[in-house]
């Protein structure tokens, strides 16, 4: 039997919360037998800093680099909001992005069909709605030098950050939308900003010609990026694959989580690119949401964005496909019979907590497989 290593960060807040539910739904896979999961915690963000003063340790950062994949809860709160900056809860999650060289960020929003009330916009509008925003994640202002704060002679200061992207990272990126668009409906639509940008200018040619040259059987339209975010809540279903810089595609997809009815349903695969030998890709699994400190111990975060995103463990790192769609099949089956956490209920009806919602996908994943 296949063995695999996880390495799990629960991190902050809400972060260990949902990684309680998600290590039920990783043994639940070990014991079915498909494959066995080998995993060990460590500590992330916060937690690390307090134990240790620094929000990602040496060690841990060895463990994430050896292990087949990581399954990274949520990191951050008001509670370190005085630490200094490099050494932040968030500094964390950017030093496994850039070390694990994790460039491509795929964040799926998709409405389950019990959800279509349970977005901010109108049933009719998101019902049906899948899309996947495709994220540069290791470029662009989040690593772009000079990134910094100075004093001028007069006193004033000066705060910097620079985006930065070069032909080769927008070309696989550009590649990595492509072809995940040749599986869907083979249409991707490139956001930037190429009126005021020059890394917008740059990205547009690359991804124009990247398409030409190697894609002719995918239509690519370019859109700037504030139209972008005004198109998804005016007709979110004109997309299928979004192709957008680090910036861009980080504030893109928490629009794009309220089409799905909750920031909370909201999954995501942080993917390197293949080993030259192996084949294997170095990976992250986490949800496109924060700690959420305004409910951080309550009991009542929606697990399910954190459960999804081992989902798309199963299917991009273990090529466990059959089990990746059975926990899709499970999570649909739960909101069907009407289990909501109290981010999707709708008027009238009484939502469950963290633990009750595991409950439920657990004993949904014993019906379908059986
Ligand atoms: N990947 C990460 O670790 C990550 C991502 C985003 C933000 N953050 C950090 O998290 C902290 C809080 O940030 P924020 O409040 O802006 O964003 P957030 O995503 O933590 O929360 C935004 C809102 O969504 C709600 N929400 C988020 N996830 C939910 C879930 N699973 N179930 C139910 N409701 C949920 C929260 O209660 C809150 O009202 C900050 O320190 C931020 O830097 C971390
Ligand atoms: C916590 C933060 C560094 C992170 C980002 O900005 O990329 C988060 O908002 C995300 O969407 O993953
Ligand atoms: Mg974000």
């Amino acid at each position: 039997m296949t063995s695999f290593n996880l390495l799990l960060l629960p991190g902050d807040g809400i972060g260990t919360e949902i990684m309680a539910e998600v290590k039920r739904v990783i043994d639940w896979f070990g014991a079915r037998g498909v494959a066995s999961f080998e995993y060990e915690h460590d500590l992330v963000g916060g937690s690390a800093y307090d134990a240790h003063g620094k929000a990602v340790s040496e060690a841990t950062m060895a463990k994430a680099l050896a292990a087949d994949a990581v399954i990274f809860g949520a990191v951050g709160g008001p509670k370190w909001d005085g630490v200094p900056y490099d050494v932040r809860p968030e500094a964390a999650l950017l030093r496994l992005r850039k070390d694990l060289a994790l460039f491509a960020n795929l964040r799926p929003a998709i409405c389950y069909p019990a959800l279509a009330d349970a977005s901010s916009l109108k049933r009719e509008l998101v019902e049906g709605l899948d899309i996947l925003i495709v994220r540069e994640l290791t470029g662009g202002v989040y690593f772009g030098e000079p990134k910094e704060i100075v004093t001028l002679e007069n006193g004033q200061k000066r705060a910097v950050d620079t985006q930065l992207y070069t032909s080769p990272e927008i070309e696989r990126i550009a590649r990595v939308a492509f072809d995940l668009a040749r599986a869907r409906n083979k249409r991707v639509a490139s956001a930037e900003k190429r009126n005021v940008m020059k890394s917008g200018v740059l990205w547009n040619q690359i991804v124009t010609r990247v398409g030409k040259e190697e894609y002719a059987d995918v239509a690519l339209e370019h859109v700037l990026a504030d139209n972008c975010a005004m198109q998804l809540v005016r007709r979110p279903k004109q997309y299928d694959v979004i192709v957008t810089d680090n910036l861009f595609g980080d504030i893109l997809s928490d629009v794009a989580a309220m089409l799905t009815g909750s920031l909370g349903m909201l999954p995501s695969a942080s993917l390197g690119a293949p080993d030259a030998t192996t084949g294997r890709r170095k990976a992250l699994y986490e949800p496109v949401h924060g700690s959420a400190p305004d409910i951080a111990g309550k009991g009542i975060a929606n697990p399910i964005a954190m459960i999804a995103s081992f989902g798309m463990a199963l299917r991009y790192s273990f090529g466990l496909v059959a089990e990746a769609d059975l926990l899709d099949r499970a999570i649909a089956g739960v909101l069907a019979k009407g289990l909501r956490t109290a981010d999707i209920a709708t008027a009238g009806t009484t939502p469950c907590g963290t633990t009750a919602m595991g409950d439920a996908i657990i004993a949904e994943l014993d019906i379908l497989s059986t």
